[in-house]
């Protein structure tokens, strides 16, 4: 053992909301006074015996990669991907598939059972039949060399120079990998996030899996002119000659500190500024800063599964919560006599209004409001619906609309939901004003990640 580290055999004994190993160890201090110390692991499994160096100082919790795996657990897999043990992207590419989902069913029961719900009520996770190759947006990150890539697991300072990537698009990475070609051969210099210099930010690319259009966006603090024009030109003539299916090039400037893709200038380089989507016989417009599904082949199951919990029916009226660019609202508008949307994203609320339009649907009803202010005028002015759909972020819908879901009593509540952590508490809300659980179906969305979708239908129980 070296004078600066401590060598153990650890035992894994279960896994963190990230869903990295956590296992804890006796530190032997040679005075009978053991101590423990909390280890956190990444790329371990459950029951798992692995063997990590501890590095001094060492506090009450310590992260550490595992050196080698003593007892491995009956579903290790050989990851696939070469950067897996690196990249922050998936998590879970050294656990067979099947255990992934009984891992993600299970922790929906959990979490539901210490809320007071059944967990015989939660069906197993529907799992896709290829988990690869699933994502049809990606955003990659310029490191300060000027490589593409993605961010080292736990590190965002770090990226991972792009090989790769066995959850994105195949076309996609193509796309990708002629831009970092390019950006090679220019020696264009990345972005550092300390100096706040640089060029190159990010490249986010999008591609619908069902008209096979492709968009990209080049994220940088300069504009694409003066001395960057010819070398912009460039990247036009390479792009649009080899991928004619990018129907979308961007070039969107950002000179923000904060570390996001967004844009405070949009050049359109070439093409269209959105690319045609289509989901269930429908067609959307997607823009580069519209939030749409990002595993179509599942999201297809979450939307008929929500069909089918919440049985729309033409004599009634929906209010769909979080209606984003109306992936939810469409079909089901074809199905009801009337709807109403609610959505924060102005952007998102015109293109739902639009893609409405589009698809010759005239029954619909869009406001663009933060869902906790909009959602008293929406049932004011648009009626009590016997049917409400909700669709919250990760930080769930709140007691707030919670509670005013409840005082409105429709008969129905499906509840789509990509965090049953804030779900559970969500609809416990519910229970006071006489709403029943019926069903639980959590989906896969993102294989080789700890993420699980799930849909779930609430119904009044009459008395
Ligand atoms: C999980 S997405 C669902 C969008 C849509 N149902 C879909 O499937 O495309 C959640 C949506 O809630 C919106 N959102 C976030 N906070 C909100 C709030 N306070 N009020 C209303 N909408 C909000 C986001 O912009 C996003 O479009």
């Amino acid at each position: 053992m070296h004078e600066n580290s401590e060598t153990y055999v650890a035992e894994v004994h279960g896994l963190d909301k990230k869903g990295s190993g956590q296992a804890v160890v006796w530190r032997d201090l040679g005075e009978m006074n053991p101590k423990k110390l909390k280890l956190t692991i990444p790329l371990t499994l459950p029951g798992e015996k692995v063997k990590v160096t501890v590095e001094h100082p060492i506090r009450r919790r310590k992260k550490v990669f595992p050196e080698k795996i003593v007892e491995a657990h009956p579903e290790r897999v050989e990851p696939p991907c070469p950067h897996f043990d690196r990249c922050g992207g998936c998590v879970w590419q050294h656990w067979a598939y099947e255990g992934q989902l009984n891992s993600k069913t299970n922790y929906v029961k959990e979490l539901l059972e210490e809320q007071g719900f059944q967990a015989d009520l939660v069906q197993d996770t529907i799992g896709m039949d290829n988990p690869w190759f699933y994502r049809n947006k990606m955003e990659f990150t310029f490191s300060k060399e000027g490589h593409l890539g993605l961010h080292e697991q736990g590190n965002f300072r770090k990226v991972i120079s792009l090989e790769t990537c066995l959850i994105a698009g195949k076309e996609m990475v193509e796309t990708a990998m002629e831009v970092a070609d390019w950006a090679k051969e220019h020696q264009l210099s990345g972005y550092d996030k300390d100096k706040h210099e640089g060029l190159l930010r990010h490249l986010m690319v999008r591609q619908s899996f069902e008209t096979d259009e492709i968009m990209l966006g080049v994220f940088a603090t300069e504009a694409p002119t003066g001395e960057l024009a010819h070398v912009v030109e460039n990247l036009v003539e390479r792009v649009t000659a080899k991928f004619p299916n990018v129907k979308s090039l961007l070039w969107l400037e950002n000179r923000d500190w904060a570390d996001r893709t967004q844009s405070e200038k949009t050049h359109l380089l070439a093409g269209r500024d959105f690319i045609y989507d289509e989901m269930l016989g429908f067609r959307y417009r997607l823009w580069f800063d519209t939030f749409f599904q990002t595993n179509p082949v599942q999201a297809k199951k979450l939307v008929e599964l929500a069909i089918e919990m919440g049985q729309p029916k033409e004599t009634e009226k929906m209010i769909d919560l979080f209606c984003g660019v109306g992936t939810f609202s469409l079909p089901f508008a074809t199905r009801v006599k009337e709807l109403a949307g609610i959505e924060i994203v102005e952007t998102s609320i015109e293109s739902a209004k639009r893609n409405a339009k589009d698809n010759e649907i005239y029954n619909t009803h869009f406001l663009a409001k933060d869902a906790r202010r909009g959602i008293d005028q929406i049932l004011e002015e648009f009626g009590i619906p016997e049917l409400l759909l909700l669709d919250p972020p990760r930080s769930g819908a709140g007691g707030k609309v919670m509670r005013r879901i409840g005082r409105a009593q429709p008969e129905r509540v499906v509840y789509v939901s990509c965090n049953p952590e804030t779900f559970a508490t969500d609809i416990k809300e519910l229970e006071p004003f006489g709403y029943q659980l019926k069903e639980v179906q959590p989906v896969d969305l993102f294989p080789q990640t700890v993420h699980v979708e799930l849909v779930a239908l609430l119904t009044r129980v009459e008395e």
